[in-house]
């Protein structure tokens, strides 16, 4: 597949359509990369939190399976190969160890080999009085690696959803050298709107890289109805490209040799006072 240069890297974006039927996501979004691959020739696809099941505590054992020998890693895998393309392989549940179920992003490299893993470390449970309840620790099982894959070169690091709240995380890949970090999340109506943006242009500033964000679209009639606006920061903070909430396919290509340039013109990482932040301070 095409790669404009080392600097620059073309990325797609999946909002899929997500609903009860298994096998139907997963097709669809077999039948996405291939458009996107089409229309875009793209080095790399991203797909959604939770693409092949609706998002919800009560589907996630059901819906689960293996990785990489589950049906949905076995698509994926071929998908990369088919088109020899990296894919970012959104969320699955995953039916790991001792019966546990984690929600796990699965990476995919040109030859369709499983190059990495990520289990959303953070896991979803909150409780806004009048919003949103959702407690994802009733089935899930939290993470405990982080993961960062290298691409033409360049180091990107990868979170789930709620993950982005944390701004230790992000830290913590731009320490390991990350350019960009992806995290497929599934936002909702209370609190997209509050604080899906502001935190992609965050940790996007704070950190210096870019942030890319992959949502399903959005279903009025599902239980759990996602914000959608799949979106790109660029390491300035200035969003790049959003998605509406419809299903869509979004294009950027992404100039690492920004990441530099903002690094040596707002040199905050060689100016923290790491003398003064003292552990116990942060807690
Ligand atoms: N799937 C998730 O982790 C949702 C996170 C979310 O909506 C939030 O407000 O945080």
């Amino acid at each position: 597949m095409s790669q404009l240069s080392k600097q620059i890297m073309r990325l797609v974006l999946l909002q899929l359509k997500v609903g009860e039927d298994k096998s139907s996501n997963i097709h669809n979004a077999v039948d996405k990369i291939a458009q996107a691959v089409h229309e875009y020739k793209p080095r790399m696809v991203t797909l959604p939190e939770c693409f092949n099941c609706p998002y919800g505590t009560k589907y996630f054992r059901k819906y689960s399976e293996t990785i990489p020998d589950g049906y949905t890693s076995q698509q994926l895998s071929a998908s990369a190969k088919a088109h020899g393309i990296y894919i970012i392989g959104g969320t699955i549940p995953e039916l790991g160890e001792n019966d546990r179920i984690y929600n796990t992003c699965t990476i995919w490299d040109p030859t369709g080999k499983l190059i990495a893993k990520y289990r959303k470390m953070h896991l979803f449970d909150i409780d806004i009085e009048g919003g949103i309840r959702f407690k994802e620790s009733e089935t899930l099982t939290a993470g405990t690696d982080f993961t960062v894959v290298d691409v033409d070169g360049h180091k990107i690091g990868v979170g789930i959803c709620y993950d982005i709240r944390f701004e230790e995380l992000a830290r913590v890949y731009r320490n390991e050298g990350c350019e960009m970090i992806i995290y497929p999340g599934a936002f909702n109506m209370t609190t997209g709107p509050l604080h899906w943006e502001l935190l992609q242009r965050s940790r996007a500033n704070d950190n210096q890289l870019y942030v890319v964000t992959t949502s399903p679209a959005r279903d009025e009639n599902a239980e759990y109805v996602a914000w959608g606006h799949s979106t790109v920061v660029n390491p300035w903070g200035q969003i790049l490209k959003k998605a509406t909430h419809s299903e869509d396919l979004i294009s950027v290509d992404i100039d690492f040799s920004i990441v530099e340039q903002v690094r040596a013109q707002i040199p905050t990482f060689k100016q923290r006072r790491l003398d003064m932040y003292v552990t116990t301070r942060l807690k």
